[in-house]
């Protein structure tokens, strides 16, 4: 098994994540050796995170062309989802808020998982999320919510092989955010500066979680070098000797 992609290919289930060992009744073994068989994939999950506006989808639309450009089969996605689900999500942010909203996104990442994320690992791709289970450890604080809450409702949420972090001078964010021309909500409730604080804090509260996970410096970066730090971080693990299918580009 490579390092870092234990249970399902390049997630990691729940009872690894927890460190704990998840006991089977007996009769229930033929099915999980069935489930494992089912989810025996071979790509890879890339999470990115960071406050609104500081460049996320930029540089995961960029890092999957790059991606793509070298011949690997990429699959771009994002939080909340391009479901029914996810557009509810986002359409709800308004008048949703708290325990409510933490459980629909919850319930949209379940989703997202199970019916995108692992299919497209399952065929091989390299699964790239602009946001993921971080933001809400994020987002749902912003909105009052405790982290032991919010990490009970995503405990379910498989570990993405790694997760990037993209971090940046405030000031320079909070005037890209006063272009935009509508802020949602929790755009709203948070600033730059107290995100990027939730942000160090889930860091740390995922690292003890075992999650493998970097920080991008992206000050002074144009979005090209961004990109360039983040195969940076993943040929660092050396992901591409790793990963069989990253070697023989599709
Ligand atoms: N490295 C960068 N340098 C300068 N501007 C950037 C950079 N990355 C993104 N931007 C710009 O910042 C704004 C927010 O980027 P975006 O990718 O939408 O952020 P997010 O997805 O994190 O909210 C966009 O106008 C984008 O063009
Ligand atoms: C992924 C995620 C989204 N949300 C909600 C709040 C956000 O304002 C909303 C939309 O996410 P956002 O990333 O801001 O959307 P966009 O792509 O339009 O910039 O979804 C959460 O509350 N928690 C989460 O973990």
């Amino acid at each position: 098994m490579r390092e870092g992609l234990s249970g399902c290919g390049g997630l990691a289930r729940g009872a690894d994540r927890r460190g704990g060992r998840r006991a089977v009744p007996a009769g229930r073994r033929q099915a999980a050796a069935a489930d494992r068989a089912a989810c025996e994939v071979t790509g890879i999950f890339v999470a990115i995170e960071g406050p609104n506006g500081v460049g996320k989808s930029t540089s995961a639309r960029l890092l999957a062309t790059r991606l793509a450009v070298q011949g690997h089969s990429v699959h771009l996605t994002t939080e909340p989802s391009r479901t029914h689900l996810g557009a509810l999500v986002r359409q709800s942010e308004a008048e949703l808020s708290g325990r409510a909203l933490a459980l629909a996104v919850a319930a949209d990442r379940a989703a997202h998982v199970a019916g995108e994320i692992e299919p497209a690992l399952a065929a091989g791709k390299v699964v790239i999320s602009d946001r993921y289970l971080p933001s809400s450890l994020v987002l749902q604080r912003l909105d009052g919510l405790p982290l032991a809450e919010i990490w009970r409702y995503n405990a379910f949420a498989p570990r993405p092989f790694l997760t990037l972090y993209l971090e940046e001078d405030p000031a320079v964010i909070a005037t890209r955010l006063k272009e935009r021309q509508v802020l949602s909500r929790l755009e709203r409730a948070g600033s730059p500066r107290r995100e990027l604080e939730l942000y160090r804090k889930a860091y740390a509260f995922l690292g003890r979680r075992r999650w493998r996970q970097a920080r991008i410096d992206c000050r002074g970066l144009a979005p090209d070098d961004v990109v360039k730090a983040m195969l940076g971080r993943i040929e660092l693990l050396n992901l591409w000797e790793r990963n069989p299918l990253s070697c023989s580009p599709s």
